[in-house]
């Protein structure tokens, strides 16, 4: 059987250390062949990011250049509707087959919005879902809304080898490297001149000095 795959989709305005750690992490202590990353085009969800999709997609290929186990899919910045998840599942679905593992990558404030998200329920179908902690983030269930602290009881598995067992609909945490950076933060700081230096990679902060990204947030 091939490797677990990793989806990561994110809006990644921008993509930070963050986003890489958490994708690192996962294919050591999930066992994926890689991770595919998935920039939102239009996030349904949020407020439309300051730059644009393509300016997203070309910080996180900026990003993950060089790191063999990563590949970005443009696929959701080329699309004109909306970015919705099930979606893109059903796609990649069609794309890899009905036996490759998927394993969805969110960190633990996105998979407490879960219930938010268009047709939620069938990602389990589709995918796994691996939800990495995040600070001030809990992963247990008594923080989460009731029908997703169900659908987390019922699918929860210890062991990430379950990922390998099917296809989708296993649950797993992982803990990574607590980093207290997020994208609001880094928009925060570039906005008042002040250095992002070290929350991001380089090349990323290289670009958006290139293309004066960020002045008003
Ligand atoms: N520091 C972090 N630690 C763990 N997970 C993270 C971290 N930053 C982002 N993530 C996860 O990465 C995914 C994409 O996040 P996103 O692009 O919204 O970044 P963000 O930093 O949360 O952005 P913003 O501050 O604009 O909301 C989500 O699943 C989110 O939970
Ligand atoms: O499909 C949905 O309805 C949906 C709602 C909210 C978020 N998402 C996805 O969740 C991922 C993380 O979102 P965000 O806002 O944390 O960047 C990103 O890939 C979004 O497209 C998806």
């Amino acid at each position: 059987m091939s490797e677990p795959l990793g989806l990561f989709g994110g809006t990644f305005d921008p993509v930070h250390y963050g986003h890489l750690r958490l994708a690192e992490e996962a294919i050591a202590h999930l066992g994926l062949g890689g991770v595919r990353w998935i920039p939102a085009g239009q996030p349904p969800h949020r407020e439309a990011p300051q730059v644009t999709a393509a300016q997203r997609l070309a910080m996180v290929h900026r990003a993950t250049a060089g790191n063999p186990r990563f590949s970005v899919d443009a696929s959701e910045v080329e699309a004109s509707a909306p970015s919705y998840t099930v979606h893109t599942l059903e796609r990649l679905r069609r794309e890899l087959g009905d036996r490759q593992q998927l394993v969805l990558l969110v960190g633990a404030d996105a998979f407490a919005g879960l219930p938010g998200w268009h047709r939620w329920r069938d990602i389990f179908a589709l995918a796994h879902v691996a939800v990495s902690h995040r600070p001030g983030f809990p992963v247990e269930t008594a923080s989460l809304p009731l029908e997703l602290a169900d659908e987390f009881n019922a699918r929860r598995q210890a062991d990430a080898s379950a990922l390998q067992a099917g296809p989708a609909g296993a649950i797993v945490t992982f803990a990574m490297t607590q980093l207290a950076i997020s994208a609001t933060q880094v928009r925060k700081l570039l906005a008042n001149d002040l250095s992002a230096r070290y929350l991001l990679p380089d090349d990323v902060l290289d670009y958006i000095q290139i293309h004066s990204l960020y002045r008003n947030a």
